[in-house]
């Protein structure tokens, strides 16, 4: 059966402990994940204090004359880091399908606690999955975005717990498998539109997420997914993250999870809603050399294993060749 709708799940039980509250929980996320690919959690665990901090702070930053931002701009086409400006990426590139760059503006970072001299991170295929950051000038900033990475890998790990949970597995066993990884967190900014955007021009266009799941807080409306061919808005429950999968779920369970085309749709232009939108947006990516191979439980005689082995970080790569070959020099999320 399809959902329709998101449903909005509530992780108490979960981190209640009891046997019966997880298997609850992981059995709504199944069917979340098995049919639309979206939930909305509440009760995550993840301190207002924290979330509204960084969000005051990267409005003050979004907020800078360009110049200032431009002193942090995207060091190289394939590092993910820094900042880029209004209409320089497009989502749907990594679609195969150039559209008009995307209204908005990002600044993103990666994994913050990188250990000097310890060679994993600096192999050859640790590639630029840990490049430095780059940072503006207010210490507040960093120092939230940092606090904030921290906190969203943690909510990752309790989500890949209940996703273990909701395939039979042991809770834990993804643990290993994330416990170095290669996320990025970005703030999207998406100003008021001050003119008519161009044909096909969105806030983001559609596109799928890459990697195992994707934790976004919106300050507003406008995010919607794709159900049985419609496109139906997720709903903006304040207080409250949006956990939508990634492609590479999608593959690790053998399409049994499904991860769904979405995007941020623009606001009439003469409207109150007419207003800047921000989200807080957390890609979660396993460790660079952490295997996915369709898992034995996904699979079965009529539906045979549909993918090939391929690390996480060759696979989170292959999704930024296929877009530089559009011309892109700039990589979508
Ligand atoms: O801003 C949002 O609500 C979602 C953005 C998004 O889907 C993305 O950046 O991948
Ligand atoms: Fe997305």
């Amino acid at each position: 059966m399809t959902l329709k709708t998101v449903p909005i799940i509530d992780l108490q039980p979960y981190f209640s402990g009891t046997p019966e509250g997880k298997a609850a929980v992981a059995r709504a996320v199944d069917e979340a994940c098995r049919s639309i690919g979206f939930l909305v959690i509440t009760n995550h665990q993840i301190p207002k204090e924290l979330v509204d901090r960084v969000s005051a702070l990267s409005q003050a930053f979004f907020a800078l004359p360009l110049p200032a931002k431009r002193a942090v701009d995207r060091p190289r086409a394939d590092m993910v880091r820094g900042y880029s400006a209004v209409a320089e990426e497009s989502l749907s590139y990594s679609m195969e399908d150039a559209a008009p760059g995307d209204l908005k503006e990002s600044f993103s970072i990666g994994p913050t606690d990188v250990p000097a001299g310890d060679p994993y991170y600096a192999e050859a295929n640790a590639g630029p999955h840990f490049a430095p950051n780059v940072w503006p000038a207010d210490p507040a900033f960093r120092a939230a975005s940092t606090e904030y990475f921290a906190a969203m890998s943690d909510l990752s790990r309790s989500l890949m717990r209940i996703f273990a949970l909701a395939l039979d597995l042991p809770e834990t066993w993804f643990d290993d498998k994330i416990d170095r990884h290669i996320s990025m967190f970005r703030v999207l900014s998406y100003p008021r539109l001050t003119e008519k955007a161009l044909p096909g021009q969105l806030r983001a266009s559609a596109h799928s997420d890459y990697g195992s799941l994707t934790i976004v807080l919106p300050d507003g409306p406008g995010l919607q997914v794709t159900t049985e061919g419609q496109w139906v808005d997720v709903p903006h429950v304040p207080g409250s993250f949006v956990v939508n999968l990634g492609d590479l779920m999608m593959q690790w369970t053998n399409d049994r999870w499904v991860s769904t085309l979405h995007r941020v749709v623009n606001p009439p232009i003469d409207s109150p809603e007419n207003r800047k939108r921000q989200s807080l947006v957390f890609f979660h990516q396993p460790n660079y050399d952490a295997m996915v191979e369709c898992l034995p439980a996904c699979q079965s005689a009529e539906e045979p294993a549909k993918y090939a082995p391929i690390s996480s970080g060759d696979h989170l790569l292959s999704k930024f060749v296929k877009q530089t070959t559009f011309g892109g020099t700039k990589l979508a999320a």
